[in-house]
């Protein structure tokens, strides 16, 4: 056997050949592996003591096993040593070793492959990995794939903390199933089939104890390889304190933050739309303008909290003749409007009527305990079919609303005929 040695030490792949225990034969290779300036730095020598102390004995034993009868002259399965160099420096090394025959006397063939570059880019893989998977678990937002029927083939862990349930909850159900309104997933589901993607899409989702939260979604369609549609990818993220911080800034940016009405511009834009809707309906609209009288005497005599009081009050009197449908806002200072849809002039005059009383009605006293009430004018105007905006009822409502102060004031007045007289003034 290995008659011609010098094959061997043309083997890329480290060879030793051992007799109990000690190296009878060195390739180069080997010699380049343990860092051995020539063969007899290594023949005679132990091949356990290049072995790490803690992978010595599992080497000896496999060295051990190559021999027995049972094994059949073949070599053992390939595992990683670390071997210590004569220089000092550790390896990784794979090695498979099998029983020959060396000079007539039994030996044992050792073949290593240098590792240690491998283990390296190993070790860094596995680093990034675990970078990896620690981002992954501690990830804000919750990455999800569906499949093409919306079943959620895989879900982060970050679905705990945003729905409070375990990933294999959630897996293998369909998405629907935590969406409180079916409208929010089918237009998600249109806007990801019509763009093959979406960008911050809002939605909302049911946590495991019922609550509702607002989500943001940023997903992409996945395609099979023949172009069909394969499902959804993408993540979501709890986006619950946000929209109530919008919500809060929409509310203050809308609301009078004295009496809680809507503010000018809120009224405005309700009333565009309340308008646009009765006009094209051909419904009956009724428009009223509304200010308290001597306002400024309230305050002159009481101080202006007390004025500030005084406006709550009437605001909660307006308020309290009016229909959750009706739209009701401060225009300023101490003048309020009142939009009353599918209501005639008639009825309208009612309701203007309810609130002329009411406000008289008042019983109020300042803080020292003198007791005061107030009025107020209401100018009232109706849609027309000439109208071309709701600024024209705006108009002939604040119009009518200078006539009513002009004829002596707690009164509502109109440009339409209010009974039997053109611009009566109504005083009951
Ligand atoms: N306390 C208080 N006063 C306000 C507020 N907004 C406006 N005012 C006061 O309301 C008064 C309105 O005065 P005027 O426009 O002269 O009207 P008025 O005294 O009500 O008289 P008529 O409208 O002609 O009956 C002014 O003195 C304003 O300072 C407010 O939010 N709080």
């Amino acid at each position: 056997m290995f008659h011609d040695l010098s094959l061997l030490h043309t083997l890329p792949a480290a060879v030793l050949v051992t007799q109990e225990g000690a190296i009878r034969f060195a390739n180069a290779a080997s010699m380049a592996l343990l860092e051995a300036p020539s063969t007899d730095s290594l023949i005679g020598r132990l091949s356990g003591d290049f072995v790490h102390p803690m992978d010595r004995v599992r080497s000896t034993n496999r060295i051990q096993q190559v021999a027995v009868p049972e094994q059949g002259g073949r070599p053992n399965k390939s595992s990683e040593f670390r071997i210590r160099t004569l220089q000092g420096n550790l390896r990784m090394v794979l090695i498979s070793s099998v029983a020959v025959e060396w000079n007539g006397a039994p030996a044992v063939l050792m073949c290593g492959l240098d590792m240690t570059h491998q283990s390296e880019i190993e070790a860094q893989l596995r680093e990034s990995e675990q970078n990896f998977r620690r981002l992954f678990e501690n990830m804000q937002d919750v990455y999800y794939r569906t499949d093409a029927q919306g079943i959620v083939q895989h879900v982060g862990p970050g679905v705990r903390r945003v729905l409070g349930y375990e990933p294999h909850e959630i897996e293998g159900r369909t998405a629907e199933s935590y969406y409180p309104q079916s409208t929010d997933r089918d237009a998600f589901k249109a806007a990801i089939m019509e763009h093959g993607e979406v960008s911050d899409f809002p939605g909302q989702m049911v946590r495991r104890d019922g609550t509702v939260i607002d989500i943001s979604i940023s997903s992409h369609a996945l395609y099979d390889h023949a172009g069909n549609f394969a499902g959804v990818e993408g993540i979501y993220r709890d986006v619950t304190q946000r929209k109530n911080l919008e919500r809060e800034l929409q509310r203050l940016a809308t609301t009078d933050m004295l009496t809680g009405m809507a503010n000018r511009r809120a009224f405005l834009e309700c009333a565009e739309s309340v308008y646009a809707h009765s006009r094209s309906n051909g419904e009956p609209l009724t428009l009223l303008m509304l200010d308290l009288d001597h306002f400024k005497s309230i305050n002159d005599r009481f101080g202006h909290l007390e004025g500030d009081r005084a406006l709550v009050a009437f605001a909660q009197a307006v308020k309290n003749q009016l229909r959750a449908s009706d739209t009701v806002g401060r225009l300023g200072g101490e003048e309020f409007g009142v939009l009353l849809p599918l209501t005639s002039m008639d009825e309208g005059l009612e309701v203007a009527k309810r609130i002329l009383h009411g406000v008289r009605a008042l019983q109020l006293s300042d803080e020292a305990g003198h007791a005061y009430g107030i009025t107020a004018s209401l100018g009232l105007s109706t849609f027309r079919q000439a109208d071309r905006s709701l600024r024209d009822m705006l108009d002939r409502a604040d119009q009518a609303l200078y006539l009513a102060k002009n004829q002596g004031r707690d009164q509502i007045a109109s440009l339409e005929p209010l009974g039997e007289q053109p611009n009566r003034q109504v005083a009951e």
